[in-house]
């Protein structure tokens, strides 16, 4: 059973992020991508057999005043998600966070989130979830996402090992004075 949702997140694999650990080429997610500077910048932990983040939403992502828009809630999800299988992945073969070897990235191949009640915009946020199936490249995550200790959206999605093959080159840099 899931635990209810607390703000106390460095635990476990060194206390690193997970994608703190992504290759450069795959840290521009406008989600979790450490490289993105217009980006949310989720962090994702090792939590005990779950991993966890946390997340404080602004005004901007307001859905109706004060309540917290889907699209947000499912990116949190998400980004949470993909990281959740990268380290399922990484721990299957034998690693730890602070290992050399590079963290596997994963991308989104479905993500389904149910919202069970309106998210109040305010409190921090947190999602807690679990590789449910860890299969050879396909990892299917569960989630739940809780604003003050309440449930209010649960995820379930499939994440899938970006090919090799499929690495992009970074974003080109920002024309001067933007
Ligand atoms: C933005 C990336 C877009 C391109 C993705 C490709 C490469 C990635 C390259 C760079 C990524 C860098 C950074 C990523 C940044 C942010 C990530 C955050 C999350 C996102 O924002 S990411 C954007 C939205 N995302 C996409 O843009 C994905 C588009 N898509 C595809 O690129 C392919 O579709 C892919 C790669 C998913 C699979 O293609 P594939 O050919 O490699 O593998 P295959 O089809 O064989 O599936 C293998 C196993 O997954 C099962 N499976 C597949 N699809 C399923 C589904 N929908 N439901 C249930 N199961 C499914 C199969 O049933 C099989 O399962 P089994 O092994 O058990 O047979």
């Amino acid at each position: 059973m899931a635990k209810e949702g607390t703000a106390g997140v460095a635990q476990g694999d060194h206390g690193i992020a997970v994608q703190d650990r992504y290759p450069d080429d795959f840290a521009w997610c406008y989600g979790c991508g450490r490289l993105n500077p217009a980006g949310l910048h989720l962090k994702t932990y090792r939590d005990g057999e779950e991993t966890v983040t946390a997340f404080r939403p602004r005004p901007e992502h307001t859905a109706i005043p004060g309540f917290v828009y889907g699209g947000l809630i499912a990116s949190l999800i998400d980004c949470h998600g993909t990281a959740t299988a990268s380290l399922a992945l990484y721990h299957r073969d034998g690693h730890r966070l602070g290992d050399p070897e590079p963290v596997p990235r994963c991308v989104t191949a479905s993500l389904q989130v149910d919202y069970r009640r309106p998210t109040p915009l305010g409190p921090e946020l947190v999602v807690r979830g679990r590789a449910v199936e860890v299969g050879a490249r396909k990892v299917v995550v569960e989630s739940e996402l809780y604003a003050g200790g309440t449930l209010c959206a649960r995820g379930r999605m499939v994440a899938v090992l970006a090919p090799p093959s499929m690495t992009p080159g970074a974003p080109p840099a920002p024309a001067p004075g933007t």
